[in-house]
């Protein structure tokens, strides 16, 4: 049985057992959700913990930068927003979930893409009459960049309506902020912003206290009266009216690329076209090491310090450079990454 009558007659069912929390990390790109994520699910008490991940763009990354989780317990839903296009994926990812065979899933968390808006996701969550007598809605966490974060809260609505949603905000990098007066007026913006969400500043006792939240969430709660940002009930949701000028795409190649030159490329790349880069991170297979992927990420104009992992997640060893921009010309990219960062030959000697 599928459809929408047959999800209307089975919600007349009585829920067996207790519901399943599903919690909602958020915050916008780059600002350290995937981080935070593997950090607590490393932590053995969280197993039983099922992850949704959902990127923004044609081929997610997270998936394989997750890899403090069990493959199994993690659900990529790709290509689109959360708030928009895949909602239905979302419906059909818990319900998936749930009826999957083995131990049974304890919670959710959610990781939505750096873009999406999350009160449809969580009307979503609440109203739909087959989901709500099998989960319920957890804890709604948004990170903030300590150094992009007001920035971003400035420049970009959807990550203003991140922080609307959260009821606790998690305040990530604070490690790369030199002086702490320099916090103090993102701190004043967040509570001006949502003066109900408690802001935790997230050091190593931050995760522990995020991972008590997620093992002990809050009592299950009726779901409360829709708040204003939320659509209402019936309105078409579909319109991804805040994406309309924001692109994704992925560079893909097959051979490996020259560490320099890919460098030299990069730093170009964000000299000549940084104020319309969002987001970027790649895995990269180098000349100089292809067994070992380079992990690299970019936020707006900001480099976080390369890393190679230990191995490939997969069998897909190619270079995959994901890019969320406002504006940037994909032919110039590929054109220029071909000229700068192909592997040197080596000249014979005469
Ligand atoms: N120094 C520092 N770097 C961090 C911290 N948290 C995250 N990062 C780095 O920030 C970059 C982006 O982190 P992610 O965890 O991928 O951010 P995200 O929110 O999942 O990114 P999207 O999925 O693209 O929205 C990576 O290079 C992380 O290593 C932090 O607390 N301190």
């Amino acid at each position: 049985m599928s459809g929408h009558f047959s999800a209307l007659l089975r919600a007349d069912t009585p829920a067996q057992g207790p519901r399943v929390p599903v919690s909602v990390l958020t915050g916008f790109l780059g600002s350290g959700k995937t981080t935070l994520l593997n950090q607590l699910l490393a932590s053995p008490d969280l197993s039983g913990t099922a992850v949704i991940v959902n990127e923004f763009g044609e081929a997610g990354l997270d998936q394989d930068l997750l890899t403090a989780a069990a493959p199994d317990d993690v659900v990529l839903l790709p290509n689109g927003c959360l708030c928009c296009a895949v909602r239905g994926d979302l419906v059909q990812a818990l319900g998936a979930l749930m009826d999957r065979p083995g131990q049974a899933i304890q919670r959710v968390v959610i990781e939505t893409s750096g873009l999406a808006e999350p009160g449809p996701i969580l009307r979503t969550l609440l109203l739909d009459p087959l989901l709500s007598t099998r989960y319920r809605l957890g804890t709604v966490f948004c990170t903030v960049d300590a150094v992009l974060g007001q920035n971003s809260l400035a420049q970009h609505p959807e990550a203003l309506a991140q922080l609307a949603a959260a009821d606790e905000v998690l305040v990530t990098k604070l490690d790369l902020i030199t002086h702490p007066a320099e916090t103090a007026s993102l701190l004043n913006c967040l509570a001006q912003l949502n003066p109900s969400a408690p802001v935790r500043q997230l050091g190593l006792d931050g995760v522990e206290l995020l991972r008590q939240r997620l093992l002990a969430p809050r009592a299950d709660l009726a779901p409360p009266p829709a708040p204003a940002f939320y659509h209402p009930v019936g309105a078409p949701t579909a319109s991804p009216r805040h994406l309309a000028d924001v692109q994704s795409f992925v560079l893909l190649r097959d051979e490996p690329l020259d560490l320099d030159g890919f460098a030299q490329w990069l730093d170009m790349v964000v000299a000549a076209q940084g104020e319309k880069l969002l987001r970027f991170k790649g895995l990269v297979q180098t000349v100089q090491s292809p067994e070992k992927p380079l992990v690299v990420h970019a936020i707006q104009h900001l480099f976080h310090p390369p890393a190679y992992l230990p191995a490939w997640p997969t069998a897909d060893h190619r270079t995959r450079l994901v890019f969320i921009t406002r504006g940037m010309d994909r032919e110039a990219l590929e054109s220029t990454l071909d000229v700068m960062a192909r592997p040197r030959r080596r000249r014979r000697p005469t």
